[in-house]
């Protein structure tokens, strides 16, 4: 891990402020806000359009004075009169004012305050500058040349060295251009300096311990050196600032002419924005002690930097498919939203924007990375466009499910809505069409793409999820139709079963005999019509051949069911069953064979008439007991129904089930015992009853005869009496010329027959009274052998005067004598 520094926000805003920053620092420790200092002073994105130039040399040497001349920069300077003292400890860094040129100030090598570790950061140090600048500017002073000063030999000897071990490896020998200052120049001429810096330099690089492959190589393989000599700055300070305007001069020349200090070929090809990356990686490689292998640290630099671009321009990338991914929670969310609105709210050509989007961010990949090693950055490259492609993918997919399964929502209810119907079969597959035809335009509207790579890109996804939604559509569809097929069967079913019921009422009220003989026929009818009609039915809703099949089987089943349901619940009360049983038996015994009800004469034989109707009775039972019935089909039918080839389904259909249990059935045979037994009572009875009529004497008659006579004369008088009269004797005579009299005279004799007793004690009571009376002017005599007759009373002899009659009672007529005389007359009635 590398070790970093982190300025405080005050201090780095002061460095930005001053227009420097420590690079690293003194404890070794790279800074990690290098990177923003960079981009703060707009140099981020110059891509390789830019140069480092570093500057070495002896402690107190006048380095940081001369970059601060040359490239605008304000390195801290040596106060003079406070006499001589480290001011730069470190790697400093700073940008030239006003062109793309990053300036290094680097430590003294002979510093006296690090003392014997001087050595060490030295070599470090040096490293550091080869490896990253394009011009190495070695700051001596120019009486020092040629005096062999130690310092000054060995610091060339380490830059030979260092930049020996640096490039050995690096095929493209990317040369440093040496940019040897002697500050302080008085008398020397600058050629002979410099020709002496080029022996020493020589004699250096042959001294040195080469790799084979460099075993013939010059130090000017390696390095452009070049020579400035700068007057006195103090004894010549107008001559010191003419060259170092000419100096500056040149380091600010443009183009790529042989005297620019900037060839193209010394580039250390390391992209601006990478710049940070690759001095890190160097400074960690050269601090703790590990070789520094250019090449490698330019892949490295190529991985990290590449990755950081990927994943700078996959987050872009991301962010707006994160838009989209919000979108999509927001209309998964607001589920309530009916299908036409959701597609509305969704996002159109999906598929072709987030190509758009991914072509977006490889574009700037490519122009992010097009100065780092091509093979990295297409690797990584394809990791990114992976990633995209994973996201958009998903995203794709997302959209795609919601549609999925809102369309899915749809189509249940209203496929529920389809099936809830009263006629649920009615248009049922061209209404499903329309509904999956809606939907599946919905889902594939969302799931086109114009673009041929994106078409590309998504089909697998589209293709996925389209089956996907196949799949659960239909079965959806087909659940739908199973319950759409179950009610129409069970209405065909229910259907079957009411007209079964009616026909078996009729029956049993006409033929209940034969009732299942005759129910035969006209079942078989209804069941064929019913099967023709579901048939048809059957067809709207689209069911399979040979689904259609299982479904006549099963319904020809649950016909089966039903009728013996609907049989058995219309027996199913005792008292209903009875009353058809006592309707047989009252058919047979009550009525004659023209089905007239029976008025009971003496000699009719009730004992037989009793056994047979009772037989036939017991008869119906046992035959309402089990039902048998056939069903048989047309021949035509099958070929109406399109199933010619299953010819077994509609053979003839037998539904036998037992009706009554042995239990129930001797129950019912009990009470029809009983019923059978009172009706046979009442009938004797009423036999007797007419018998009884039949002896009632002639003067019975010529009584009532004389009784009603003053009854008569007041309906003669009495016009409305009279005319009531007149309508009711035609109707008595019409009644007698029918033979119907005695029909009439039964009813009303059995339903008087209680009060018959209590009438004729009445009569005798009145006859009895009549001996009482005075002998009407008529000459009839009523008056008995009672003692006593009644006091007259003024109502009385009203009565008397109006009627003619005066009645006496005897003192001794008591309810004891009634109630004997009633009870006699009863015994000889
Ligand atoms: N004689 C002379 N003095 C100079 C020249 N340039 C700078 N100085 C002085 O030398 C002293 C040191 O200057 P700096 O620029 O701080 O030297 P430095 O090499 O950066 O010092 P450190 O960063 O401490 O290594 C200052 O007092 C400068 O004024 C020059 O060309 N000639």
């Amino acid at each position: 891990m590398a070790r970093v520094e982190s300025l405080t926000t005050e201090d780095y805003r002061q460095s930005l402020e001053n227009g420097f920053i420590q690079l690293v620092n003194y404890e070794e420790e790279f800074n990690s806000q290098v990177s923003q200092f960079i981009r703060d002073v707009g140099l981020y994105n110059a891509d390789l359009d830019y140069h480092v130039v570093a500057v070495m040399g002896c402690q107190s040497s006048g380095k940081s004075t001369l970059l601060n001349l040359l490239f605008g920069t304000q390195f801290r300077t040596m106060d003079a009169n406070t006499g001589r003292y480290q001011v730069t400890q470190g790697i400093w860094l700073s940008k030239d004012k006003d062109f793309p040129i990053l300036v290094l100030d680097l430590e003294g090598t002979d510093s006296r305050e690090r003392g014997e570790e001087a050595a060490s950061f030295e070599r470090k140090s040096t490293l550091f500058a080869l490896a990253v600048a394009d011009v190495l500017i070695v700051n001596m002073w120019a009486q020092d040349v040629g005096r062999y000063v130690a310092a000054n030999l060995a610091l060339l000897r380490t830059v030979l060295e260092l930049n020996l071990q640096l490039f050995q490896n690096d095929r493209e020998h990317r040369k440093t251009k040496l940019l040897f200052v002697l500050r302080d120049h008085v008398e020397t001429s600058l050629d002979l300096l410099a020709k002496t810096i080029r022996t020493d330099l020589e004699e250096t690089w042959k001294g040195l311990q080469k790799p084979s492959q460099f075993e013939n190589s010059t130090v000017e393989n390696f390095f452009e050196l070049r020579f400035v000599s700068l007057p006195h700055m103090v004894l010549k300070p107008e001559e010191f600032k003419a060259a170092v305007t000419d100096l500056k001069n040149q380091f600010h020349k443009k183009g790529n002419s042989p005297d620019s200090m900037f060839p193209e070929s010394y580039r250390r090809l390391v992209a601006a924005d990478g710049f940070t990356t690759y001095a890190n990686n160097i400074w960690e490689t050269i601090r703790s002690n590990k070789e520094v292998d250019i090449p490698s640290q330019r892949e490295m630099l190529a991985t990290v930097r590449c990755e950081e671009i990927a994943d700078e321009v996959y987050w872009n990338a991301h962010h707006k498919f994160q838009e989209w991914n919000e979108i999509l929670d927001m209309l998964k969310r607001n589920s309530k939203d009916n299908f036409e609105h959701l597609k509305e709210k969704l996002i159109h050509d999906l598929g072709d924007q987030s190509w758009q989007v991914m072509m977006e961010a490889i574009d700037a990949y490519n122009n992010g990375t097009k100065r780092y090693i091509s093979n990295v950055s297409e690797a990584k490259k394809v990791k990114l466009q992976e990633r995209m492609e994973a996201e958009a993918k998903e995203l794709y997919l997302r959209q795609l499910s919601l549609v999925e399964e809102h369309g899915l929502l749809f189509l249940e209810k209203e496929l529920e809505h389809l099936a809830s119907r009263a006629t649920p079969w009615l248009n049922f597959q061209t209404q499903v069409s329309k509904l999956l035809e809606k939907v599946w335009k919905t889902l594939r509207d969302i799931a086109s793409c114009s673009l041929e790579d994106a078409k590309l890109l998504f089909k697998e996804v589209r293709q996925f999820k389209e089956e996907e939604f196949e799949q659960r559509e239909q079965k959806l569809v087909e659940r739908v139709r199973r319950n759409v097929v179950d009610k129409t069967t069970q209405l065909f079913v229910e259907k079957t079963g009411a007209k079964f019921r009616n026909l078996f009422i009729a029956t049993l009220e006409n033929n209940p005999q034969d009732i299942w003989q005759s129910l035969n026929r006209p079942l078989s009818s209804t069941i064929s019509e019913s099967l023709k009609e579901l048939s048809t039915c059957l067809n709207e809703i689209c069911v399979d051949e040979d689904v259609k099949i299982s479904i006549f089987r099963n319904t020809m089943e649950k016909f089966k069911e039903e009728i013996e349901l609907r049989a058995k619940d219309l027996l199913s009360s005792n008292s209903v069953t009875m009353s058809y049983l006592c309707r047989k038996f009252d058919s047979c015994f009550r009525k004659d064979s023209r089905g007239v009800p029976r008025v009971w004469k003496p000699g009719d034989d009730l004992d037989s008439l009793y056994l047979d109707a009772k037989q036939e009775t017991q008869s119906l039972l046992m035959t309402l007991s089990e039902a048998k019935l056939i069903i048989t089909f047309e021949e035509n039918l099958r070929e109406e129904m399109a199933i010619e080839n299953f010819s077994e389904l509609l053979d003839s259909l037998e539904i036998i089930f037992e009706i009554f249990s042995v239990e129930r059935r001797n129950a019912l045979e009990e009470k029809l015992e009983d019923y059978a037994k009172l009706a046979y009572t009442e009938a004797k009875r009423s036999q007797e009853t007419i018998h009884t009529r039949s002896q009632i004497p002639g003067w019975l008659y010529v009584a009532l005869f004389v009784l009603g006579f003053n009854e008569m004369k007041m309906v003669l008088r009495n016009p409305l009496l009279l005319l009531s009269m007149l309508l009711i004797l035609p109707v008595l005579y019409i009644l007698v010329q029918a033979n119907l009299h005695h029909m009439l005279l039964s009813m009303i004799l059995s339903k008087m027959e209680q009060y018959l007793p209590e009438s004729f004690n009445l009569l005798q009571r009145r006859m009895h009274s009549a001996a009482f009376m005075e002998t009407t002017p008529s000459g009839i005599n009523l008056q008995s052998s009672f003692d006593s007759p009644i006091p007259n009373r003024i109502r009385g002899n009203e009565t008397a005067k109006t009627t003619g009659i005066r009645l006496r009672k005897p003192n001794h007529f008591s309810e004891d004598t009634v109630t004997r005389r009633r009870r006699n007359s009863a015994g000889s009635e």
